[in-house]
């Protein structure tokens, strides 16, 4: 079997809060596996946000590694992290944070320059990614000019645009109606089952979660299977 994409081996980290210690993980595992998609459903405050940002090499846990593709992470400096975040890692937020004055192709053509590409391989690309998630003829249009579920398409066509392992969701549809916070999480799921693709989603929304592979929760600082 192959390496999990993304492995937490007791993860802990703690918050000072005055004189209180939030203890937010707590000797937390995680494994994901190539293709599968995670669902991340536990209430506000409870350490999404914290343990998306641990996973994607973004903040160092207290205790405990990280690995990648079975390369642990704990014993790398911040540009070997940084590195390691471009080629392998894609992020997509609650809100969608492509560059206004850009337009959509443009915003999924500049992640792939940043990274070495050639100019008019990174455009190809941008386009084909763009029709596959059904946003080819908005291609030309600026952020302002596109509806919110498209937004968020762009920006996880954005995300893949390096062709990364993992992808790390933090309420991708948290500003979206239900029916377009549907077809964003069909372009999702459809992403991961045809690129092997590994996902992990916060979500409060447990419709969507359930058409996912695995749902997972933070319970006392730990990461636990539910149904
Ligand atoms: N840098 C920090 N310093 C101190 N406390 C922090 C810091 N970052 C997060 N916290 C606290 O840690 C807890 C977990 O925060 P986190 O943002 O991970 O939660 P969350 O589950 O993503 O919440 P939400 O669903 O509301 O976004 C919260 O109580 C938060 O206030």
């Amino acid at each position: 079997m192959n390496a999990p994409v993304l492995k937490l081996n007791r993860v802990s980290r703690h918050y000072r809060e005055g004189d209180a210690r939030l203890d937010i993980l707590v000797d937390a595992d995680l494994a994901l596996e190539a293709g599968q998609t995670v669902a991340l459903i536990a209430p506000s405050g409870a350490g999404k946000s914290t343990l998306l940002h641990i996973a994607g090499l973004l903040e160092r846990p207290d205790e405990g590694e990280v690995s990648i593709k079975n390369a642990p992470t704990s014993g790398m400096s911040d540009d070997e992290r940084t590195r390691l975040r471009r080629v392998a890692i894609g992020f997509v937020y609650q809100f969608h944070h492509l560059l206004p004055e850009f337009t959509a192709l443009e915003n999924v053509v500049l992640p792939q320059i940043i990274a070495g590409l050639d100019r008019k391989i990174a455009a190809d690309r941008a386009q084909q990614l763009l029709d596959y998630l059904r946003l080819g003829a908005r291609a030309d249009h600026r952020p302002a000019e596109l509806s919110g579920g498209e937004q968020q398409r762009v920006a996880i066509a954005r995300a893949v645009a390096n062709g990364p392992d993992l992808l790390l969701a933090d309420e991708p549809t948290g500003n979206l109606d239900p029916r377009t916070s549907e077809h964003v999480f069909d372009t999702l799921l459809r992403l991961a089952r045809g690129s092997g693709l590994a996902a992990l989603v916060a979500t409060h929304n447990l419709d969507l979660a359930k058409q996912m592979d695995r749902r997972v929760t933070l319970r006392d600082g730990q990461l636990i299977e539910i149904e």
